[in-house]
């Protein structure tokens, strides 16, 4: 039997995109995936003959080559004319490729990606997203929540089976997780532990979209909304910020990093308050169906409690449901480079087998 062949175009090649890139070259599959497109916000090796290009040499060829990126109706026009299927992979976090998803799939084109924005926006790109026909793309996004741990794939088999959430409740901020376990048993100022999350890969391109709880509300909307909660957007629910107040309008990411020591003493009296009475500081995010609610941030948790005893950047989420009333739990490394990278190449793995 002649084996498949697939061509993929990958936009980003950051923390993510390039583990995901050295992932693609060494695993050794039945199926080709042929790179045809690589892009990063200033430049993009593009095979105008459909040709392979390089997994091996991308990072040289990126770093010589002049060519600028196409937008996105140019990546379109492209991606349509490809001889073979076509899988997106998304590895940024830019908000105008997500909203351009529908476009995608409507003309055939599936998507994989790490990329929360599509899912986690307003309700109305969700729906046009989702609710497309026979021809359209398929969008697998499992490593939008925890990075590469079974989440995603798992809830919608629970939707999918007609089993009904009761709670979902959980640590799904991989930098917050292990920004908040070092704190909690060491000795670190909270400002050098944000600091070396950075360093770690575990936070945001801006780390103060993970400070601000805005990545943990998304990540929430996203298991909502997969539910059956119709979440209309992540700031539509209550959402508790570990930015300082006076540092909430500073104009970068790097500024907020450089002043933070200043505000040290704030996160160590609240540490200092929750070891008062033997708890820990972990930051959680819930959807609980009875009540009606949704929300996101800081709260102490007894010292037993299986949430205080979380290591290193480890995401951990219990989904209690009408057939798992003792819930069925998913714990692991919840960020960095390797992991996530895994998550989007196994649902590239998915899609194509289903092209
Ligand atoms: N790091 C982690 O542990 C996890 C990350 N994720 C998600 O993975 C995604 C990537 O994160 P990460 O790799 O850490 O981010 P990085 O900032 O390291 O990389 C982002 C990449 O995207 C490129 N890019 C950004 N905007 C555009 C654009 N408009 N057009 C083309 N390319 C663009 C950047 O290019 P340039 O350098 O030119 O700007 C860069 O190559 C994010 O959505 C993040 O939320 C999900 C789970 C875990
Ligand atoms: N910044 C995120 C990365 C994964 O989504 C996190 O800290 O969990
Ligand atoms: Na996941």
């Amino acid at each position: 039997m002649a084996s498949k062949t697939l061509n993929i175009a990958i936009i980003g090649a950051g923390v993510v995109g390039s583990s995901f890139l050295k992932q693609l070259a060494s695993v050794k599959s039945q199926i080709s995936y042929n790179l045809i497109l690589l892009s990063t916000s200033r430049k993009a090796l593009i095979s105008k003959d459909y040709k392979p290009l390089s997994l091996q040499s991308w990072e040289s060829d990126l770093a010589k080559t002049t060519e600028a990126p196409l937008s996105l109706d140019e990546l379109l026009q492209f991606l349509k004319k490809s001889p073979e299927p076509v899988i997106f992979v998304d590895n940024t976090s830019n908000d105008s490729i997500a909203n351009f998803y529908p476009s995608l799939l409507q003309n055939g084109i599936s998507i994989a990606t790490p990329n929360k924005k599509a899912f986690s926006s307003g309700l109305s790109l969700w729906n046009e997203i989702f609710n497309g026909n026979e021809s359209s793309g398929l969008v697998y996004h499992e490593a939008t929540v925890g990075a590469g741990l079974p989440i995603i794939g798992p809830l919608n088999d629970i939707v999918n089976t007609g089993d009904k959430v009761q709670k979902i409740e959980g640590i799904f901020s991989g930098s917050l997780s292990f920004i908040l376990n070092t704190f909690s048993s060491s000795n670190q100022k909270f400002s050098d532990i944000v600091k070396k999350a950075k360093e770690l890969g575990y936070t945001e391109p801006d780390p103060r979209d993970d400070l601000n709880g805005l990545d943990v509300a998304r990540k929430v909307t996203i298991l909502a909304r997969i539910a059956g909660f119709k979440v209309e957007s992540p700031t539509s629910f209550p959402v508790n910020s570990l930015i300082p107040k006076p540092l909430e309008s500073v104009s970068s990411g790097e500024e907020y990093l450089q002043k933070l020591p200043d505000f040290d003493h704030e996160m160590e009296q609240l540490k200092q308050e929750a070891a008062a009475d033997n708890k820990v500081l972990r930051f959680v995010g819930k959807v609980d169906f009875p009540n009606n609610l949704v929300s996101v941030g800081i709260e102490k948790y007894d010292v037993a409690h299986p949430f205080a005893s979380l290591k290193g950047s480890d995401n951990v989420v219990s989904f209690q449901t009408d057939r798992y009333p003792n819930p069925l739990i998913v714990q692991g490394a919840g960020a960095g480079a390797d992991v996530t990278a895994a998550g989007v190449l196994a649902d590239v793995f998915k899609i194509a087998q289903r092209l």
